[in-house]
């Protein structure tokens, strides 16, 4: 369970990206962090995992108070929250099964991640990782030579073979199509049901965001302007969300999705 009790976030530049935040999410929930550009999403999950820390209020996840963690316990306490970011964040010069591997020795330079010598139990776990999104068949293959999508399955194996309880996700679909974004959402999905894995997603597509996750968190200007069930979001909940700026937002996100 991941519990914001009244969250704030600034900057050392004086921005609030965050206010007042309150919010709970029980395991194994499918949340989609939507709002404006700026309006404090990736904030927000970053929270979680503390690659911010917060200024005012507490983040409990699973009875651990994230603010209170030092040193090699925020390693150890990351070691449970897998991160997807827009970019994939694979090394894509070496082989797509050392990318999952590498999951297992975080805390080593790359270069000894890449030489690591690892055991047959952690080759299978990797490969059973690789299987689980559908790209076993490229485990011997480079990186380099996958589609967008495919390398962001392989960061989903990657984090799966963390055995994480939580996933966040920041914009994993911001730079597929629309067809490979489906694939990679199917992923998410099918991960969160079989595995009753959390995953909190930040995401522009509101019309995948709606289709794929349970519950969405609207937020503006920092704040949560809307919590509820996908199947509760209207087009006035939306309105209020991008603050009257839902028909502008709606058509750059078709423009986007038309030119990837
Ligand atoms: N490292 C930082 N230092 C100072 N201000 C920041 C920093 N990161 C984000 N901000 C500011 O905090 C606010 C929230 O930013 P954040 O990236 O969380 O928004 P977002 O909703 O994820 O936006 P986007 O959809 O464009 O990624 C914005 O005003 C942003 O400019």
């Amino acid at each position: 369970m991941i519990e914001f009790i009244g969250v704030d976030k600034k900057y050392a530049n004086g921005t609030t990206a965050l206010q007042d935040i309150n919010l709970t999410i029980e395991q194994g929930e499918f949340v989609a962090v939507i709002g404006l550009s700026g309006a404090g999403k990736s904030t927000l999950i970053r929270c979680i995992n503390r690659i911010h820390g917060i200024t005012k209020g507490t983040i409990i996840v699973d009875k651990v108070d994230v603010s209170k963690l030092k040193g090699r316990d925020i390693r150890k306490f990351r070691r449970r929250i897998g991160m997807i970011f827009q970019s994939f964040n694979l090394v894509t010069r070496t082989s797509v099964i050392n990318n999952v591997l590498v999951s297992f020795v975080p805390e080593l330079p790359m270069w000894r991640k890449l030489a690591g010598v690892f055991t047959k139990q952690q080759k299978i776990k990797a490969l059973e990782a690789l299987d689980k999104v559908g790209i076993l068949d490229k485990a011997f293959v480079r990186v380099d030579q996958l589609s967008g999508g495919q390398q962001q399955r392989v960061a989903l194996a990657r984090t799966l073979a963390q055995s994480p309880d939580i996933i966040l996700a920041d914009e994993p679909i911001a730079s597929l199509d629309p067809v490979t974004s489906r694939i990679v959402m199917d992923d998410f999905k099918k991960i969160n049901k079989e595995m009753n894995i959390s995953v909190i997603m930040n995401i522009h597509h509101v019309e995948i965001a709606l289709e794929y996750a349970d519950r969405i968190i609207g937020i503006r200007k920092g704040e949560v302007v809307f919590d509820g069930p996908s199947s509760k979001v209207t087009q006035g909940i939306l309105q209020n969300i991008y603050g009257g700026k839902w028909e502008a937002e709606k058509a750059a996100i078709e423009e986007q999705a038309a030119y990837v």
